[in-house]
């Protein structure tokens, strides 16, 4: 089962999983009242297992490649890492199937704080448009993901804030996360 917190405000190493202390942990529901779908495949049959495709076809992803991070496969590594971890949104959902190793996808809260997603071998998340959030590996250093997309992908990160922008308005009017 994917599990989600409520993040420490603590500034260590952001590999860790800065839990509370006690944890406040969060469940699909909660996630579900931001926006974000998730969905548990099987990452070594998923072809045979047919799901994906559901999906694809149900939610009109035509697009698909992967992305492994690791400092040897991923052009620019620590700048990626770094660019991955600033809060930003996009103008498109943000759908990764998580095909090996896991890594925390962190989003906003309706008051503002940061909600942690751990994603491992299996998970399948899809952020909306417009919401607040970033990425960073755990401390086992390793991911590797399947990106989807409806059309042609556009990956264009927008640094917080982006109070204007459409995507966000049209996720406030949606979501009303504040
Ligand atoms: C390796 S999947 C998560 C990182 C990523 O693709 C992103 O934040 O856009
Ligand atoms: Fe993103």
């Amino acid at each position: 089962m994917v599990r989600a917190w409520i993040m420490d405000e603590s500034d260590a190493d952001k590999r860790l999983p800065h839990m509370t202390e006690p944890p406040q942990m969060v469940d699909l529901d909660y996630l579900k009242e931001l926006g974000i779908l998730y969905y548990k495949l099987d990452a070594d049959n998923w072809k045979e297992e047919g799901k994906l495709d559901e999906i694809r076809k149900e939610r009109n992803y035509n697009y698909e490649d992967e992305v492994e991070a690791t400092r040897e496969t991923l052009p620019s590594y620590d700048a990626t890492l770094e660019m991955w971890y600033e809060e930003h949104i996009h103008s498109d959902e943000e759908i990764r199937f998580i095909l090996d190793g896991s890594g925390y996808f962190d989003v906003r809260n309706r008051n503002d704080k940061w909600i942690r997603i751990e994603t491992e071998k299996g998970d399948m998340l899809i952020l909306p448009a417009g919401i607040y959030h970033r990425f960073t590996m755990d401390t086992k250093d390793f991911i590797k993901a399947k990106r989807l997309f409806s059309g042609v992908p556009v990956w264009t990160a927008h640094k917080r804030p982006q109070e204007e922008h459409e995507s966000r308005r049209n996720y406030v009017k949606n979501y009303s996360p504040m």
